[in-house]
């Protein structure tokens, strides 16, 4: 039989062999959705279309390779190009930078970088943004750029104060990007949508140079992406769409689930196929998936079935305490292990980063290899972002950003009114902050230090360009000596600038690497570019033998034998952000169907009674999801509780949690990581006093479980036990949660001792020190 049919069902093959006109996949998870795009670039290119026709595009880098692999494997050497949508976006900027007003060599901004940026142009402008933060601005701008609304033509609305700010800082944030020749991500698409929209003569040419466009994950485009894809298939309306709308969990990221609803009527000669045998979850796992996803009002019903074993049934556990939870989490694993498992078989998923920690110890305790992933954490760091924005500079002048970080890091003595005086002389002369440094003498206010000061860092610049073209390592190493960077961490005594110095010498292997694969110098751009667009999930190691720790989000296309759903609790899944909000729950109750059907064969769901999360102590409510699936045939199990199954069994009760459930400190545009614990003592008025948590979950009747959640969260949890008056302005501290902070104000004394703590990641937090778990760090 042919190879590249023979793994595939009817339908499927239906699918492979379509070539001419659009085409939708429709279908549920495991249905071999992804097998179809690849096995249909086989058979297109089999067919005679010439590789340089098609684009594949997802969403993940690491989704991309995958599929390049399939590829590669059946059609050796085709050089099809598969790509994320991203990358896509910014491979057609650098051809048409001219078209919007960007230069080729553009500089992309991650979300740090984007944030100076908007804050500069925020001070720089005097606009009033009320009580509004730069984060909440931001969103609004993105989900503005999100729906193809551009600065020009964003409209204020009456009655929205915040529109009003947006219509004032989006037209100049977006003005300041392009002065630097600078892009965020959202423009990525922005931009490439809106010369698409309003160039026909670039559509009509990018229409006909791909010819076969095949997206995967389609329920995830955002209008931008829409817009792209709808541009580009006109003349040639072979688009060919595969997704599963009950899948699609990026709306929080504007992703517009009407995209993949409305194809039909899009493209009304269209092929829908369905695919409705699952081929990687057992039966009991997919019986589960069903009965709760059947609850969402906005989808439409699909069947699947699959062929595979009954299985053992879903586990519904119950846990006493996150700690019992990462225990028995842990213990399963290593008996799977002895029992021939491999580490690699099992994933444990949850909702919010923070959640690992305490798993990653169970694992540790076991000597269980295990990898945990967590975003783009590594180009984050401070000295990475540094050394990086002189490759920024080098390879685009123009960008005030870098110039902005570099100038005076490492410290060469040029302050801050002597920055602001640069850039105001840039501004007003319409040239870049860089620019300005070369023209120092003539900047007015400047005494003579300052000007050499400045001119010396704008010679060095000049200096290091004249590298743009050699290797990667040559390159970072001259930046590292030339600009003594590396020098003074080398000198420094402390912990942290030791770290720093690992860091950088981790990313002149990855130079080094990425020298060997690129040979022959000059992809300075294309290695920030790599830089610039990572994902959460581009470090995962499919094939290393190691237990995988991941988001929800994060576990999208992927399968496991074993998969472990943790801390299923109100709040947390569904985010508490999206309990008043029913469009929002539903995709909350999608993210956790993206999790249960990732199973193949064994499949455990769990909550813990009281959870210390953030330096706080809850007890918390199971999720309403729990009850909206089929129980009666999941095996319920209750470990390290007193009491037994514990979940309330109707709506009525799920209600009543609602209304009275806790409030959080939710950072409404990020998704993984923005849970947080509200703030400290704020419910010891209710609770009046700090009662002891009741033993037995059992002996509350599930109504009254708010009230008890209220007493138990009421009550402060495990202080250090450090005599407050230990602590002193300036020290390095230690949080459980947010990891090590500098102190930086005291007031009170005794008791009433309070602390500003600055954390790295987690910002400024108070802390009543008689309560907190802070400790000082060991030196
Ligand atoms: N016809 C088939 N015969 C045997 N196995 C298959 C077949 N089709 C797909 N599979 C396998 O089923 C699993 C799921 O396939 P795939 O990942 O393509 O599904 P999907 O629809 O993309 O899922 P998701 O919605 O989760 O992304 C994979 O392990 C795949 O290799
Ligand atoms: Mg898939």
């Amino acid at each position: 039989m042919d190879p590249l049919f023979a793994n595939l069902n009817t339908a499927q093959c239906e699918a492979v062999r379509h070539v001419e006109g659009p085409m939708l996949v429709l279908a549920g998870p495991g249905s071999g959705k992804t097998r179809v795009v690849t096995h249909r670039i086989a058979h297109l290119l089999r067919e005679g279309v010439s590789p340089r026709e098609i684009l594949a595009l997802t969403f993940t880098n690491k989704a991309s390779e995958e599929m390049k692999l399939r590829v590669d494997a059946m059609s050796p050497g085709s050089r099809v190009w598969v790509s994320t949508f991203h990358r896509f976006g910014a491979r057609l900027l650098r051809e048409y930078a001219g078209f919007v007003g960007l230069t080729p060599n553009f500089t992309i901004y991650d979300t740090d970088d984007s944030r100076q940026t908007l804050k500069r142009v925020i001070e720089a402008g005097k606009i009033r943004t009320a009580h509004y933060s730069p984060d909440r601005i931001a969103s609004a701008i993105s989900a503005a750029k999100n729906q193809l609304i551009t600065a020009e033509r964003y409209e204020s609305r009456t009655g929205s104060p915040l529109s009003q700010i947006v219509a004032e800082v989006y037209p100049a944030y977006q003005a300041r990007l392009l002065a630097s020749s600078a892009v965020d991500f959202d423009d990525l698409l922005l931009h490439v949508a809106n010369m698409l929209y309003q160039n026909n003569d670039v559509r009509a040419e990018l229409d006909e140079r791909y010819r076969f466009i095949l997206v995967d994950e389609y329920q995830d485009t955002n209008r931008a992406q829409y817009v792209m894809l709808r541009a580009m298939s006109v003349d040639h309306p072979n688009l060919a769409a595969t997704g599963d709308p009950d899948q699609s969990i990026y709306g929080w990221r504007g992703a517009d689930i009407k995209n993949i609803l409305q194809f039909e009527s899009d493209f009304p000669q269209v092929k829908v196929v369905r695919l409705e045998q699952n081929y990687r979850s057992s039966k009991a796992v997919l019986r589960v998936a069903d009965q709760l996803i059947r609850l969402n009002m906005r989808r439409k019903a699909k069947s699947l079935y699959t062929d595979n074993a009954e299985g053992d049934p879903v586990k519904l556990v119950q846990y006493g305490n996150q700690d019992d939870e990462a225990r028995g989490v842990a213990d399963q694993i290593a008996a799977g292990i002895a029992a021939g498992r491999r580490p690699r078989d099992f994933a444990v998923f949850y909702r919010v980063n923070a959640l690992s920690r305490v798993l990653e110890r169970g694992l540790r305790e076991h000597g269980i290899p295990y990898q945990m992933i967590r975003g783009q954490e590594f180009y984050q760091r401070k000295e990475i972002k540094d050394v990086l924005a002189y490759c920024q500079l080098i390879n685009n002048p123009r960008d005030d950003q870098a110039a902005l970080r570099t100038i005076n890091t490492p410290v060469r003595g040029i302050g801050r009114k002597t920055i602001d005086r640069l850039g105001e002389f840039a501004y007003v002369n319409g040239i870049s902050l860089l620019e300005a440094c070369r023209e120092a003498v003539q900047v007015e206010g400047l005494n003579a230090r300052a000007i050499k000061s400045v001119t010396q860092y704008a010679a060095l610049i000049d200096r290091l360009s004249l590298l743009a073209g050699a290797a990667l390592e040559e390159i970072l190493g001259t930046i590292l000596t030339e600009t003594k960077y590396r020098e003074g961490l080398q000198d420094s005594e402390s912990e942290e600038d030791l770290n720093r110095l690992a860091n950088i010498e981790e990313l002149l292997t990855d130079a080094r690497q990425f020298d060997e694969a690129h040979p022959g110098g000059g992809h300075l751009e294309e290695y920030l570019e790599n830089a610039w667009l990572v994902n959460e999930t581009d470090s995962w190691e499919a094939e290393s033998d190691k237990v995988t720790m991941m988001t929800l989000h994060a576990a999208k296309g992927l399968e496991f034998p074993v998969v472990f759903v943790v801390a299923v609790e109100q709040g947390l899944l569904p985010h508490e952000r999206s309990i008043n909000d029913d469009e929002q729950l539903e995709e909350e109750r999608r993210l956790a169907f993206v999790g249960i059907t990732r199973a193949k064969e064994q499949l455990q769901l769990s909550y813990a009674v009281h959870r210390d999360f953030r330096g706080q102590r809850r007890r918390t409510v199971p999720s309403p999801f729990l009850l909206e699936m089929p129980r009666e045939e999941m095996e319920l199990v209750s470990i390290g509780t007193p009491g037994s199954w514990d979940v309330p069994t109707d709506w009525e009760d799920v209600h009543d949690l609602h209304d009275d459930s806790h409030h959080f400190e939710v950072d409404s545009d990020a998704a993984d990581d923005s849970f947080e614990f509200g703030a400290n003592a704020d419910r010891n008025d209710e609770a009046g006093s700090s009662s002891p948590q009741p033993a037995s979950v059992k002996a509350i009747p599930a109504a009254q479980i708010t009230t008890a959640a209220r007493l138990a969260g009421a009550a402060p949890v495990q202080p250090s036990g450090i005599a407050p008056d230990a602590f002193i302005q300036g020290m390095t501290v230690m949080h459980p949660e947010h990891g090590p902070g500098k102190i930086v104000a005291l007031s009170g004394s005794g008791a009433n001792r309070r602390a500003t703590v600055k954390f790295a990641t987690a910002g400024e937090r108070r802390f009543i020190l008689a309560h907190s778990p802070l400790r000082p760090a060991r030196r």
